[in-house]
C-alpha cells in the first residue's frame, strides 16, 4: 500500500488541520465550504459592460460578467462587406480574380471593451453570428478573421476566458478545430470555452437577433447532408463534436467546455460522459428552471443531483446564468423586508413583496446561492482525500523504501480496515482452537507490522474470544522497529508479551520455543496490498515467509486476493500526462506512459457499463472484471519446484535441467478480457481495483452465531466495496494509462491483455487495448469481429518494482 501512503502522506497536511485531536475523529470535522462562481449572461446585452455595471452586478452577488466583444454596429460592417463582395462575384466575369474580402483592424465603435483591472471578472463572448465550419469558403474565411480579431483584442484588453459558441453541425468539425487552435496561439493566457449543448441544439437561439453568417451560405456550398439531416439528432453528436476538436487541440487545458444545460436532461450515460469532460463553465439558461409553487425558479432534482457532482470536482464550474434577469439598478437587500406600505393593508403589503420578490431580477442567482449552501455532505473518501481528486502519483518500491511515522499514522485511521482485520482473526482463531485443542497457546505472527496496528487487533481478538495467543510482530524497517519496542514495553494490552523481530519476513526463520528450537506460527497475518492487489510484490513477500506458516493447518490472513480492471474515459488524467515533464529524475519524459499511477479517480467516465433501465437514477454499475488472483499459502510443491529452479535443479520427472525465465514464475499471471462498450467513447486507460479474501471459514458453526460472518472481505471495486467495505478509505484505485487513446464506436468491444511480468530481480505490468466492431456478413444475420484500433504495448519493466 506504499503508493497510497504516498498519497496520504500528502493528504495528512490537510488532514492534521481538519481533524479533531481526539483520535476518535478519522474525518474532516468539517466539510469545506462549496465554491460557486456565479455570473451573469444576457444573449443580446442592452447595457455596456463597464467597471460599473461589474460593480452593480458584484453588489447583487454575481462573481462574473460576460460581455461581447464586439458591438452591432462591426456586425453591420461585416455583413455589408460580405453581401458587397458576394455582389461583385455574382456581377464579375473574372470572379476568380477577386480578391477575398479582408476585415479591418477594430475602430472604436466596433468594440465597448477596454483594459480595465476588473477585466479578469469578465468572460469575453465571441460573436455568435459567424461560422467558422462552414462548407462555403468565403464565410469560413470572414468567420476566422473574425474569430482572431476579437480574441486577440480580449486578449490584449486582459480577459483571458472567452467563450466560443461551438459547431452547430459535425460538418466541418476538423476547419473549425483548426480554427481554434490557432485562437489558442494568440495569446498565452487565453483560454476558450466551446458553449456545447449536451446534445441536439443550444436552447437559446444564437441568431434570434440578426443574421447568422451561416445563413449566407453559397448554394454550391450547401451541406450535402442536408436533406439527409432530418430526425432526431445522435445522443452522443455533441460530445463527438467537443471529441473532435480537442483531440486536433492535442488536449490543451487552455480549451474546455461551457456546457448549457437543458431543460430536461439526457440518459445517465451521457450526463456522465460530460461530467468526465473539462467543463469549465455551466451555462444555465432561463429554460432550464421550473417554477415551484410559489412561483419561484428552481432546478429539478436530476439538475440538483448533477450540479452536486460538478460542485464536488477538484476545479467546480462556474454557472453563468443565462437571460435570467437583467443586473437591478439599486442595490435592494435580496429578498429583505421592506418598510411597510403606506396605504396597503399587511396582507396586501405581503401580496405585493411576494410578488416583487417573485419579479427579483437576481431570484435566480439567490436560488443557486441557496444551492451552494445546502449541498450534501460528500462520501467519506472524497472528504478524507479532499484535494486530491485525479492527482496522479506513481507508486513507490515498498521492499525498497521505508516509510515515515506519519504516513502510517495516516493510514492507521481507516475506520473499516482494521475492524475487518480483527472479525477476521477472532474467526481464524476460533477455528485454530477447534483443531488444536483449549489447551495449545495459538501462534500468531504478523508480518510487515508496520507501527502494530494488526498486533493490537490480534490481542483484541484474543482477549474478546478468549484463545491464549502468542505474538509476533515481523517488520523490516528498523525505525518502526524501534516503535514496536517501544510498544511493547508501554502500551497495556501489549504488556511486553509481544516478540518484536527487525527483519525481513522472507529471511526471518521463525518463532522459537522455549528450548530455543525453532517451530512454526499457526496464523500468519500481513498487509501488503497495494491498489492493485499484487503490486507491492504481496505474493513474493509471502512466499518467502510461507515456510514458518504450518504446512497442515496454518491460515495466512489475506487467504487470497484479486486484481480487477475496467476501461475508463479520462480525459482529465490523459491531459494532465500529456503536459506532465517528468518530475521525477530517474523517469524519461516517455517513460510517463509507461508506468501505472495511484490515483484517486474523480472526474471519469466507465465506458463498459451494466445495462440499466433508461430511468435509473442510480449510478451506473461499471462492468469491472478480474484480471487473476492469488491465494496463500501456496502449495508447497509449487514452491519447492521454484526453489529448486533457482537452485539450478532437475525436474523429477525427467531429470533434466529447468529452463524458464525465473524462480518466481509462478507468481506471473496475465489475462485478456473483453468489454462492451454501448456508447462511443475514447479510452484513456485501465482503472485497476482490488477484492480480499481476508479470512473464509469453513466451519459451519459461525453461520449459526449471527453476530459473525463467515467470511471477511476487502474491496476497492466499486462494484462490490459497498457490499463488503463500505467506507474504507485506504486504498485509491490504480490506473494504466494508454499513451494514444482508442476511440470506441457505439456497440463496439474493448480488449484488454495484461501481464504480470517477473524476472529473478523484479516484477512489472504489461498492457495493451485493442478495440473491435461485429459488423454483419452475408444473408443469415451472421457477424464478424472485426479490429478498428489498437494501443501500443505498454510496459512498466524499466520501473518496475524490486523483488
Ligand atoms: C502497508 S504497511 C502495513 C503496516 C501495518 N501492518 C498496518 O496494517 O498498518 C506494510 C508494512 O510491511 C512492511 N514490509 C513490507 N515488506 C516487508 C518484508 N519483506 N519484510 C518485513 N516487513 C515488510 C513495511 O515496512 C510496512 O511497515
Amino acid at each position: 500500500m506504499v503508493e497510497d501512503i504516498n498519497t496520504f502522506k500528502s493528504v495528512e497536511i490537510d488532514l492534521i488541520n481538519m481533524t479533531s485531536t481526539n483520535g476518535g475523529n478519522v474525518l474532516p470535522a468539517e466539510e469545506p465550504p462549496t465554491v460557486l462562481y456565479v455570473g451573469q449572461h444576457e444573449t443580446q446585452r442592452s447595457e455596456q459592460v463597464n467597471v460599473d455595471l461589474l460593480r452593480r452586478a458584484q453588489d447583487h452577488g454575481y462573481d462574473l460578467l460576460t460581455t461581447p466583444i464586439t458591438t452591432p454596429k462591426f456586425q453591420s460592417r461585416v455583413l455589408e462587406l460580405l453581401e458587397s463582395h458576394m455582389s461583385r462575384l455574382e456581377t464579375s466575369d473574372t470572379a476568380s480574380s477577386i480578391p477575398l474580402p479582408m476585415i479591418s483592424s477594430l475602430s472604436p465603435e466596433d468594440s465597448d471593451l477596454v483594459p480595465e483591472d476588473s477585466n479578469s471578472s469578465l468572460i469575453a463572448v465571441t460573436s455568435p453570428w459567424i461560422d467558422m465550419a462552414s462548407l462555403d469558403p468565403l464565410i469560413a474565411h470572414i468567420s476566422r478573421q473574425i474569430f482572431s480579431l476579437e480574441v486577440a483584442y480580449a486578449a490584449f484588453c486582459g480577459v483571458s476566458n472567452v467563450l466560443v459558441h461551438g459547431p452547430t453541425t459535425s460538418e466541418g468539425t476538423a476547419r473549425f478545430a483548426r480554427t481554434i487552435l490557432e485562437a489558442l496561439g494568440l495569446g498565452a493566457y487565453v483560454h476558450l470555452h466551446l458553449l456545447m449543448p449536451m446534445t441536439g441544439e443550444l436552447e437559446q437561439d444564437v441568431s434570434a437577433d440578426g443574421t447568422h453568417l451561416a445563413e449566407m451560405v453559397r448554394p454550391q456550398y450547401a451541406s450535402a447532408d442536408e436533406d439527409e439531416s432530418e430526425g432526431e439528432p445522435e445522443l452522443f453528436a455533441s460530445w463527438e463534436m467537443w471529441n473532435t476538436i480537442r483531440t486536433i487541440c492535442s488536449y490543451t487545458t487552455r480549451l474546455s467546455i461551457a456546457l448549457e444545460v437543458p431543460r430536461g436532461l439526457p440518459p445517465q450515460s451521457l450526463q456522465c460522459r460530460w461530467y468526465s469532460e473539462p467543463i469549465r463553465l455551466l451555462m444555465l439558461p432561463r429554460t432550464s428552471f421550473l417554477r415551484n409553487g410559489k412561483g419561484y425558479p428552481v432546478l429539478s432534482k436530476q439538475h440538483q443531483h448533477f450540479l452536486t457532482l460538478l460542485l464536488r470536482l477538484r476545479f467546480p464550474p462556474w454557472a453563468l446564468l443565462s437571460d435570467c434577469g437583467r443586473i437591478p439598478l439599486e442595490t435592494t437587500t435580496a429578498g429583505g423586508e421592506s418598510e411597510p406600505t403606506p396605504g396597503l393593508t399587511p396582507a396586501e403589503a405581503a401580496a405585493s413583496r411576494l410578488r416583487d420578490s417573485v419579479d427579483d431580477p437576481t431570484q435566480h442567482l439567490q436560488y443557486m446561492r441557496h444551492l451552494q449552501q445546502s449541498q450534501p455532505s460528500r462520501p467519506p473518501i472524497e472528504r478524507f482525500g479532499q484535494g486530491y481528486q485525479d492527482y496522479m502519483q506513481s507508486p513507490l518500491q515498498p521492499l525498497t523504501d521505508n516509510l515515515e511515522s506519519i504516513t502510517y499514522e495516516v493510514f492507521e485511521k481507516d475506520p473499516v480496515k482494521y475492524e475487518w482485520y480483527e472479525r477476521a482473526i477472532a474467526l481464524a482463531l476460533k477455528d485454530l482452537r477447534a483443531l488444536l485443542g483449549d489447551e495449545r497457546q495459538v501462534i500468531v505472527a504478523v508480518a510487515g507490522a508496520g507501527r502494530g496496528p494488526l498486533v493490537t487487533r490480534v490481542l483484541q481478538a484474543s482477549r474478546k474470544t478468549g484463545i491464549n495467543v502468542k505474538c509476533y510482530a515481523v517488520e523490516k524497517n528498523p525505525n518502526a522497529h524501534l516503535l514496536l519496542q517501544r510498544r511493547n514495553a508501554t502500551d497495556p494490552l501489549w504488556a511486553n508479551q509481544v516478540t518484536v523481530v527487525a527483519s525481513d519476513m522472507r529471511s526471518w526463520p521463525g518463532p522459537t520455543t522455549t528450548d530455543g528450537s525453532l517451530t512454526e506460527t499457526d496464523l500468519l497475518v500481513s498487509e501488503l496490498l497495494g491498489s492493485f492487489a499484487d503490486n507491492e510484490l504481496s505474493p513474493e513477500c509471502l512466499d518467502g515467509v510461507q515456510h514458518v506458516l504450518h504446512p497442515g493447518h496454518g491460515i495466512s490472513i489475506p487467504q487470497s486476493f484479486s486484481a480487477h480492471l475496467t476501461p475508463i474515459a479520462s480525459p482529465r488524467l490523459h491531459s494532465d500526462l500529456l503536459s506532465r515533464a517528468s518530475t521525477d529524475i530517474s523517469l524519461s519524459v516517455s517513460e510517463k506512459w509507461e508506468i501505472p499511477y495511484v490515483v484517486m479517480l474523480h472526474q471519469f467516465d466507465y465506458l463498459s457499463t451494466a445495462a440499466v433501465p433508461a430511468t435509473a437514477e442510480g449510478p451506473r454499475t461499471p462492468d469491472v472484471q478480474q484480471a487473476w488472483s492469488f491465494s496463500h499459502p501456496v502449495p508447497a510443491e509449487i514452491l519447492a519446484q521454484a526453489r529448486q529452479r533457482g537452485a539450478g535443479g532437475t525436474a523429477a520427472d525427467t531429470g533434466t535441467p529447468y529452463t524458464g525465465p525465473s524462480t518466481n514464475d509462478h507468481n506471473a499471471r496475465s489475462c485478456t478480457l473483453r468489454f462492451a462498450c454501448a456508447d462511443r467513447g475514447v479510452c484513456h486507460g485501465l482503472a485497476g481495483y482490488f477484492e480480499t479474501v481476508l479470512y473464509s471459514s469453513p466451519n459451519d458453526s459461525h453461520k449459526n452465531n449471527n453476530s459473525a460472518q463467515q467470511t471477511i472481505e476487502l474491496s476497492t471495486n466499486p462494484v462490490t466495496m459497498a457490499e463488503k467495505s463500505k467506507d474504507m478509505i485506504s486504498w485509491f484505485p490504480i490506473f494504466f494509462p494508454l499513451k494514444t487513446p482508442l476511440f470506441i464506436p457505439d456497440g463496439g468491444e474493448m480488449e484488454v491483455s495484461m501481464w504480470r511480468q517477473t524476472d529473478d530481480r523484479k516484477v512489472w505490468y504489461e498492457w495493451v487495448g485493442e478495440v473491435y466492431v461485429h459488423v454483419p456478413v452475408g444473408e443469415e444475420g451472421g457477424t464478424k469481429r472485426l479490429r478498428v484500433g489498437m494501443s501500443e504495448l505498454h510496459s512498466s519493466r524499466r520501473n518496475g518494482c524490486m523483488m
